[in-house]
């Protein structure tokens, strides 16, 4: 890491949009870089524990900083993480320009090769992330938290799941707790399972699932499991209906590596490394274009 891309302060150039805690804008620093800052501002009430809640938060910080190491080109770069006022996180990062793979897809379905080349660079950069040591867990794997660059080709993934990692660190004092952590319809069976407990695992395998999941939402334009509505709901469609199926017409390589990574036991899901060496991600025959005019 450079260190801070600042020496005091930063001015907001625009904002670029909203999210769940807060905004991301694009931003000038006084040291005259120009990048993406999320603001993540937790619900806490500023009352007698805000010294302790804040040292909470600190640490969380701290140990989230190895995000400012990770350098792969299917990887947001991040910048610097501070922590301006006591319940308040700001992420500087690369600034993108492009849209989410959500509004790529805009509920239609992508063709098979467009889906084998944003599935090989997820892949690539999951394997990245989970190689390290200790490994990277992305934990908010979903189409919003893709970036398709402004080229329509490169994918970036961005947002890794710092607000959860943030609300889980001060979630005893939380004023609010009805929020899900991730996103539901991306969760696995196994963190369903947990329910909202402090508990909750996030692993390599959970994000496989989530992978998934952005998978299912490009062959077929929805989201999965698109009428759940809570952690029960969800629970109990995974148990009744097991992992979302792909609709018709979409070739047996497709639906085979759609399987691998939605294996109900977190166990029998393949791994980024195993999907890279997977016959959709390395077949000869999209590779000819014979299933592009789906
Ligand atoms: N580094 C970046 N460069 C450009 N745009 C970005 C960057 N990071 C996020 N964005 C965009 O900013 C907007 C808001 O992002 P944000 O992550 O806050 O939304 P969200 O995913 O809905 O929120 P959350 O997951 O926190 O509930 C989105 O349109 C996202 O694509």
């Amino acid at each position: 890491p450079e260190g801070p891309p600042f020496l005091e302060r930063w001015d907001v150039v625009r904002l670029i949009g909203r999210g769940g805690f807060g905004e991301v804008h694009e931003v000038r620093t006084d040291t005259g870089v120009t990048c993406a800052a999320k603001t993540l501002r937790l619900p806490v009430q500023l009352g007698d524990e805000l010294l302790s809640m804040s040292s909470e938060i600190h640490r969380a910080v701290e140990s989230e900083r190895n995000l400012c190491r990770l350098r792969h080109t299917n990887i947001v770069r991040f910048l610097h993480i501070a922590q301006p006022e006591p319940a308040t996180v700001v992420v500087f990062m690369e600034l993108l320009n492009g849209r989410s793979l959500e509004r790529f897809i805009d509920k239609k379905p992508l063709d098979e090769v467009t889906i084998r080349d944003f599935s090989k660079q997820i892949c690539r950069a999951l394997l990245y992330l989970h190689s390290r040591q200790p490994p990277v867990i992305h934990r908010d794997i979903n189409c919003s938290n893709i970036i398709v660059c402004a080229d329509n080709t490169r994918i970036k993934l961005i947002d890794f799941g710092l607000s959860i990692k943030l609300e889980q660190s001060v979630s005893h004092i939380l004023t609010s707790t009805q929020s899900p952590k991730g996103t539901l319809n991306f969760m696995a069976p196994e963190l369903l399972g947990a329910g909202e407990s402090d508990s909750v695992q996030y692993s390599r395998e959970s994000d496989i699932w989530a992978f998934g999941c952005s998978v299912y939402q490009m062959v077929s334009g929805a989201r999965p499991f698109a009428d759940a509505r809570n952690f029960l709901g969800m629970a109990q469609l995974i148990e009744r209906r097991g992992a979302p199926v792909l609709p018709d017409g979409r070739s047996a390589e497709l639906r085979d590596f759609h399987s691998r990574c939605t294996a109900k036991d977190r166990r029998r899901r393949k791994s980024a490394q195993e999907l890279l060496e997977h016959e959709f991600l390395t077949d000869r025959k999209l590779q000819l274009g014979f299933f592009s005019s789906f």
